[in-house]
């Protein structure tokens, strides 16, 4: 079973039987034509190492073939940032570019940081020193490194690029593997009865090696295009702000209120699951539209919208999370 089929397979199940997240079809529709025909004149392509909150010590201006495309210190980065890329809401003034940075500047000061050899140590005392602040749960991203750390040591020779290459250049099967070896990647959760796959670190593992990599060596996947979106908070936020999302009166009030929805309830699953499925038809709606929108390139540009309005959009979804 392709681990990529069932996140889109479960997440339809749940969307189907949705009871406080709708899609509403026609501004769906209605958002992408009016994408279209503005972004017609100028394709919307993010460059991932533009990002100053990035780390990339590729050399974008070689071929494809060239070394610098195997290089291992910007996956060391990117499996780090993805390991500890989740739930900075319970810290009001803690986004996703601090971690970026701290990240980044740690690195640079010390390119063995990173090291699985040194992953394994990782206490929040160090952690606090990579941010200059505390990070919220710091004792569990502690625990999640370090899980990073002893499973490359265990089963990659502590290499990430190793790891990496057992994929054999497949977004599904890197996936599976990163779900299968750092259990704190393993996104899913049970609706109904039923298992749903979201996987949002380990899809988004493999989408930041192919923006870093620009589609080559390490980030070179044959299957790219059957990743989803990241179903994070920050994208169901500004779908509901374009009336493409529609929460009951029940979930908005709890959502606007800023109060807290239990992680693995009813609510949090439609709301991940119901993005997915969102985005999925975004992305059919650009092709047919002779627009070739990759579901992470619609990711990266609904979350950068949201990014740009922080301060003008209603409240995002607040689940206490290691996931997302
Ligand atoms: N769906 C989706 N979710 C994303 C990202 C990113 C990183 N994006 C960069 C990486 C590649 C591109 O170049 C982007 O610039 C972070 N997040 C999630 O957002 C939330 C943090 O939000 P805030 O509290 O506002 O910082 C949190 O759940 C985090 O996990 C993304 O791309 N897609």
């Amino acid at each position: 079973m392709d681990v990529l089929e069932l996140i889109r397979s479960s997440t339809d199940v749940v969307c189907q039987q949705s009871k406080h997240v709708k899609i509403n079809d026609a501004n769906l529709t209605k958002e992408c034509h009016e994408f279209v025909t503005q972004h017609k004149i100028k394709a919307h392509k993010e460059i991932w190492a533009d990002n100053d909150f990035h780390f990339c010590d590729v050399d974008r201006t070689q071929p494809a073939g060239h070394p610098t495309y195997q290089s291992e210190l910007t996956a060391k980065f990117i499996i780090v940032l993805d390991c500890l890329n989740h739930c900075f809401w319970p810290d009001e003034s803690l986004e996703y570019h601090h971690l970026g940075n701290g990240l980044k500047r740690t690195l640079l000061a010390d390119s063995k940081a990173f090291d699985a050899d040194r992953l394994i140590t990782v206490t929040p005392e160090i952690l606090k020193q990579w941010f200059d602040r505390e990070l919220p749960n710091a004792e569990e991203r502690c625990r999640l490194l370090q899980e990073v750390g002893h499973a490359l040591i265990e089963h990659f020779n502590g290499s990430i690029r190793e790891l990496i290459l057992s994929a054999k250049n497949s977004a599904s099967k890197l996936v599976d593997i990163v779900t299968r070896y750092f259990w704190g990647f393993r996104d899913s959760t049970v609706y109904k009865g039923r298992q749903v796959f979201l996987y949002k670190r380990a899809q988004i593992f493999v989408g930041d090696l192919w923006g870093a990599y620009e589609g080559k060596g390490l980030g070179h996947f044959n299957d790219i295009e059957r990743l989803t979106m990241f179903a994070d908070y920050r994208v169901p936020q500004i779908l509901r702000e374009m009336g493409i999302l529609e929460y009951s009166e029940e979930l908005s009030k709890l959502v606007d209120n800023k109060q807290e929805i239990p992680v693995g309830s009813e609510m949090e699953v439609e709301i991940r699951a119901v993005t997915v499925q969102a985005v999925e038809k975004m992305r059919d709606v650009f092709n047919a539209n002779q627009c070739n929108l990759l579901a992470l390139e619609i990711d990266w540009m609904l979350w950068g919208r949201g990014e740009a309005m922080l301060d003008r959009l209603p409240p995002h979804h607040r689940t206490f999370t290691i996931f997302y």
